[in-house]
């Protein structure tokens, strides 16, 4: 285990987190970073959903799905199609979050291990479920490995989107307290969760270098990658809607547009339809192995609700004192400066 010598917090819905190479990390993941980024061999039609936790994942990966698989799957139920996984299952459970599968890699030598998890992980029943390999993960721009990154080896595609931050801590701070009770830990108030999160030290933080990673990508590589605001695909769900799809190589066509595909798509994959579908059940998370041959683990489960709460913009305003908001405001100026960047 590589944690022992990195700097260590406490990690909100786990005991610790980590610093590496700048960034915070739950422990059962660390390992699983070493292996992804050692093992892992992108396909050139693989598709990687980024993004810090809080900023639209859950709604980008219903989008991305629903966009590639749509010749597959029609949107409502019909007796002739078949029924579009969106109706029965989370967006969560359709595609894999790359730290969660690699994390369970036992030995990050062990190359087949790390194949097998992937394909497996992509395929969920079985059934060659997906048009083709999509992926999400939480990583920052630097931690991904090689055969990702690397232009000329790779021409796989990453979308990244990005949340205000005072609406991303307020999500945060949220559903932090929703998942603590399931580790009998009393909520975390939301003074010592701002705290934290100005310095940086929470899952995946700090938020800003994380998006600024993302961000200059997409300025030096547009081809390679999407950048996408939470807050502008609101405004917009359908102009972003056919962005992704152009960007992913399966832009809609006219007759599509004709038979209202878009809206369609916009509908399915709305906050208040997935909060209804999503009303109940649970999705089984790692968080951590109690032994260090990876046979005991410690499972998290989330309940699916948790991933829906008010998804609209601004609810900052709801619960940041002035204060809160102007720190976090200059906070981001800083961090933004010279970037071209407005967050
Ligand atoms: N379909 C759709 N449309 C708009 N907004 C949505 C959607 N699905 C989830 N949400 C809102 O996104 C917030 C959760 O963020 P993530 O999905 O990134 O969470 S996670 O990282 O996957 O755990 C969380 O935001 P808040 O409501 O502000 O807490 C969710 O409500």
């Amino acid at each position: 285990m590589i944690s022992s010598s990195l700097p260590r917090e406490d990690g909100c819905i786990v005991d610790h987190i980590y610093k590496y190479q700048g960034f915070w990390y739950m422990e059962g993941y660390l390992d699983g970073l070493l292996a992804f980024q050692k093992q892992f061999k992108a396909n050139d039609t693989d598709i990687l959903l980024a993004s810090t936790p809080k900023s639209g994942t859950t709604w980008l990966i219903a989008l991305a799905f629903a966009i590639i698989n749509r010749q597959r799957y029609c949107f409502t139920t019909s007796e002739d199609n078949q029924k579009h996984p969106l109706l029965t299952k989370s967006p969560h459970e359709l595609v894999p979050v790359l730290e969660d599968v690699y994390a369970l890699v036992k030995d990050d030598h062990d190359q087949c291990q790390g194949t097998d998890l992937v394909t497996t992980a992509s395929n969920p029943d079985g059934k060659d479920h997906f048009e083709r390999r999509m992926f999400v993960t939480h990583l920052p721009y630097t931690a991904l490995p090689e055969s990702i990154k690397d232009v000329e080896s790779s021409k796989c595609k990453i979308i990244y989107v990005c949340r205000d931050p005072k609406d991303n801590l307020i999500s945060l701070w949220h559903f932090i307290n929703r998942l603590r009770p399931n580790r009998n830990l009393e909520p975390i108030s939301l003074e010592v969760l701002f705290e934290r999160y100005c310095k940086g030290i929470v899952t995946y933080g700090p938020i800003w270098d994380h998006v600024l990673g993302y961000w200059k990508q997409s300025l030096e590589r547009p081809e390679k990658v999407c950048f996408m605001k939470y807050e502008e695909m609101k405004r917009e769900p359908k102009f972003h809607l056919r962005k992704l799809a152009e960007f992913m190589g399966h832009p809609f066509s006219m007759e599509e547009e004709k038979r209202g595909v878009v809206d369609d798509i916009v509908r399915l994959c709305s906050f208040d339809n997935l909060n209804e579908l999503n009303k109940q059940g649970e999705v089984v998370r790692l968080l951590s192995f109690e032994n260090m041959n990876k046979t005991r683990k410690n499972l998290l489960s989330i309940n699916k609700n948790s991933w829906f709460r008010r998804g609209q913009v601004g609810d900052y305003a709801n619960y940041l004192t002035p204060e809160m908001i102007e720190c976090l405001d200059k906070i981001t100026e800083e961090k933004l400066h010279g970037s071209g960047l407005q967050l």
